[in-house]
């Protein structure tokens, strides 16, 4: 095993350290839950018949309590073009369940909000609090206490940290997250977004738009940009939740269906009924948020993630911060070039080599942890294979020892950058997350007069009306999880990305999220504090700001500052609640919430965790 690189070694054990007390409290509760919950054996006769009464050829097995029972959490819709295969997949999951002994019964539903129907609209505010709600989801589907494995059937945005979220809580039962994979490769990504432009510009109109996206977007499975979705799935690789190398293959092959099968006969090795126990909890521990982490910088994954893993680790009495990123991020190299960071998609980098490659680069480097307890037996090196069929036998080959596409897969050795894809930024105006794997080295500092904005409506406004056509610095406040939500300001990526091709020098700065498939213009999100006064009536810098300040972000030197003098100014006035499309059914979320480095959720807040 190679030695760990000294900075994965310093953050890994401050992380250990910072987290003692919690992680410690996590695994009590675990214990507890073991003792009392690990099967059903407690429940009344009442309950299980309750639990099986549906159950049809399996009641007998699982009345008779020998046999492992998995619980199915499905997030199943045909909203999500990811999730729609996963209709067929529990009645599959209980034949290959009975296959080992076992059964299988779907424990419950999640909620799954598909980002790309709900971006630049109103219902992108209720995006990332249905991350919680999924949470919550997974907590009532789970509490039915009938089952000795869970499986998990998520793949996209807020699905799978939810999902981690919920679980992590039922950590005493063994979890396998099952994907569906990429769909086929439509347009490519290039002119998509070339199409967008000239309609941002006019002069396309929405049947050549709608063509475009729908030539992009075409059928079941995944969408091809390596955004948060995708980033998920090589997030489950590097926390050892997957069965190897099931992140990118496609959906409705034999392939697929193989690691169906493979990953709920494992569920069913993995309880305490067996001789191999395996429960989420000891899977995801510090080590295992730490190569998750370095997954996101090695591949330029989503900066929806610099979210998503503080609340997943503190689900697991795990703190981390962004500082521990941004000292990864120093440490990790980019590895991958994948649309928004490149031009190829991920069923391109798949077969380039995909996880496997990344997996064996990293572990060769020290750069993750090769000592962690994982779905798999073999433990992280199984990761650095991929799946493949032998006639109909599911078997794995190792990484390639050459890349299949050196512009968009390289070594540690010829890394695309010597640092990962996420650098904090920080000053006078907050903390705020800068991707630099998607945005060209010479856009990395900008300092330029700030428009300020409240919405992203006013910005398109701005554009259309010919305001912005200089060197700007776009500031969109009142966007953070207290104000509305935190919602994704994606659209502003076509018009911000016509001045810069236009040769101006232009940024966002914003308390709001991008999509993970936001790229190309420099951005200053997540700024914390938000604008939108704390609990403690403390307004955020951004509320401070005034069109023609000066702003200087700049990724070099990790600076977020304005020279502009905020003393002594008044706020501006923050923007009432919207209602309409459920959003005021979230405002106990959105009062409650935590800051973006600690997770942005009520949920965790106020339990808490
Ligand atoms: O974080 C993400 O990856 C995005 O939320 C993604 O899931 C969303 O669907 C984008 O909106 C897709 O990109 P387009 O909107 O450009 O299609
Ligand atoms: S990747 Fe985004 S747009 Fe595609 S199905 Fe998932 S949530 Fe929807």
């Amino acid at each position: 095993m190679t030695n760990l690189a000294p900075a994965v070694d310093r953050v890994t054990d401050r992380i250990i350290e910072r987290s003692k007390a919690s992680r410690a409290a996590y695994l009590d509760m675990v214990r507890g839950e073991a003792g009392k919950h690990s099967d059903r054996s407690f429940l009344s006769c009442s309950n299980l018949a309750h639990g099986f009464a549906a159950s049809g050829e399996d009641k007998g097995t699982i009345a008779a309590m020998k046999a492992v029972n998995i619980g199915i959490v499905t997030a199943f819709n045909d909203m999500l073009s990811a999730h729609q295969p996963y209709g067929r997949y529990p009645e599959q999951m209980k034949l290959f369940a009975r296959e080992v002994g076992a059964t299988a019964q779907v424990a419950g539903g999640v909620p799954a909000m598909c980002d790309g129907v709900t971006q630049g609209f109103d219902g992108m505010e209720l995006s990332l609090f249905s991350r919680d709600t999924i949470a919550l989801s997974t907590a009532v589907a789970l509490s039915h206490a009938m089952f000795d494995g869970m499986t998990l059937l998520g793949i996209c945005d807020k699905i799978v940290p939810g999902l981690v979220i919920g679980a992590l809580r039922f950590g005493h039962l063994p979890a396998v997250f099952i994907p569906s994979g990429p769909m086929p490769s439509g347009i490519s990504n290039k002119e998509k977004q070339k199409t967008r432009q000239l309609y941002a510009e006019g002069k396309v109109g929405r049947e050549e738009l709608l063509a475009s996206e729908s030539a992009s977007y075409h059928s079941a499975g995944t969408c091809t940009f390596y955004g948060t979705a995708n980033s998920n799935q090589m997030m489950m690789e590097m926390m050892g939740l997957h069965i190897p190398g099931s992140a990118f293959v496609p959906p409705n092959t034999p392939l697929r269906q193989s690691l169906t099968r493979a990953a709920t006969h494992r569920v069913a090795a993995m309880t305490r009924k067996g001789d191999d126990y395996r429960p989420m909890a000891e899977v995801v521990d510090e080590k295992a948020i730490v190569n998750a982490m370095a997954g996101l910088l090695a591949t330029g994954g989503s900066t929806n993630h610099a979210i998503h893993i503080p609340a997943m680790a503190r689900a697991a009495g795990i703190i981390v911060d962004w500082q521990d990123l941004a000292e990864l991020s120093a440490a990790v190299p980019l590895l991958t070039r994948v649309y928004p960071n490149g031009s190829g998609d991920v069923n391109h980098f798949h077969a380039a080599g995909g996880m496997a490659w990344v997996v064996r680069e990293l572990l060769d480097a020290g750069l993750a942890h090769e000592d962690v307890l994982t779905v798999a037996e073999g433990g992280m090196r199984a990761y650095a294979t991929e799946p493949t069929m032998d006639g109909d036998q599911l078997t794995w080959k190792p990484a390639p020892e050459t890349s299949g596409d050196d512009t968009m897969l390289r070594t540690v050795a010829n890394a695309f950058q010597p640092d990962g894809g996420m650098r904090l930024v920080e000053g006078n105006l907050g903390r705020a997350t800068f991707k630099t794997s998607a945005v060209e080295k010479e856009r990395w500092t900008i300092e330029a007069p700030a428009r300020v904005f409240d919405t992203q409506e006013q910005v398109s406004a701005a554009f259309k009306a010919g305001e912005l056509d200089k060197d700007v610095v776009v500031v969109v406040r009142f966007q953070g999880p207290r104000a509305n939500g935190m919602p994704e300001l994606h659209k502003l990526t076509p018009p911000l990305g016509i001045l810069q091709d236009r040769g101006y020098k232009v940024a966002l700065v914003t308390d709001g999220r991008m999509s993970g498939a936001s790229g190309k213009v420099p951005a200053a999100i997540h700024v914390t504090p938000e604008a939108l006064p704390a609990a403690d009536g403390s307004w955020g810098p951004l509320a401070y700001l005034r069109d023609g300040d000066i702003v200087r972000v700049c990724a070099e030197t990790g600076e977020l500052s304005t020279s502009a003098d905020l003393s002594g100014r008044e706020p501006a006035p923050a923007p009432q609640a919207a209602v309409g499309m459920g959003r005021e059914l979230f405002a106990m979320f959105r009062i409650n919430a935590s800051g973006a480095e600690q997770g942005g959720s009520a949920m965790l807040q106020v339990a808490g965790l």
